[in-house]
């Protein structure tokens, strides 16, 4: 393991409403959805996880741990990692249409072009 993705726990339908509020107030909103119903609000009490960018080769995954009383976002290694190197994982997102799209900076050689 390399880090934990931390933050506050939210409905999707809370977390939508929290992003909009960021968004307002032209804060930028760090979330990780958990799945379909729950996701990891980092914006206020994340930790440095959340700093972590996209990349379509990257050196770490991102995987949720569901455990007795909840679930996690476990960030790992996902091949050696070379002292000062950035850390990155393929955040998987889903695509959007044409107009919401975020060009992808990742510099791969099988870069996606888009991280969404
Ligand atoms: C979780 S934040 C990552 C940290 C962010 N770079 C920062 O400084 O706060 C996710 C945002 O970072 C940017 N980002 C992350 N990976 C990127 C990439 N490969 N290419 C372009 N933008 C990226 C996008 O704006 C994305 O919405």
């Amino acid at each position: 393991m390399v880090i934990e993705y931390m933050g506050d726990i939210l409905r999707a339908e809370v977390a939508m409403g929290k992003e909009l509020q960021y968004k307002a107030k032209n804060r930028p909103a760090y979330m990780f959805r958990i799945d379909s119903e729950r996701v990891i609000d980092a914006t206020r009490s994340g930790s440095p996880a959340r700093y972590i960018n996209h990349s379509c080769s990257p050196n770490c995954v991102a995987e949720v741990v569901t455990f007795e009383r909840g679930h996690k976002i476990i960030i790992s290694a996902a091949r050696r990692i070379d002292r000062g190197e950035e850390l990155c994982y393929d955040y998987k997102l889903t695509p959007v249409a044409d107009q919401s799209k975020i060009p992808c900076h990742c510099g791969a050689a099988n870069c996606r072009k888009w991280i969404n």
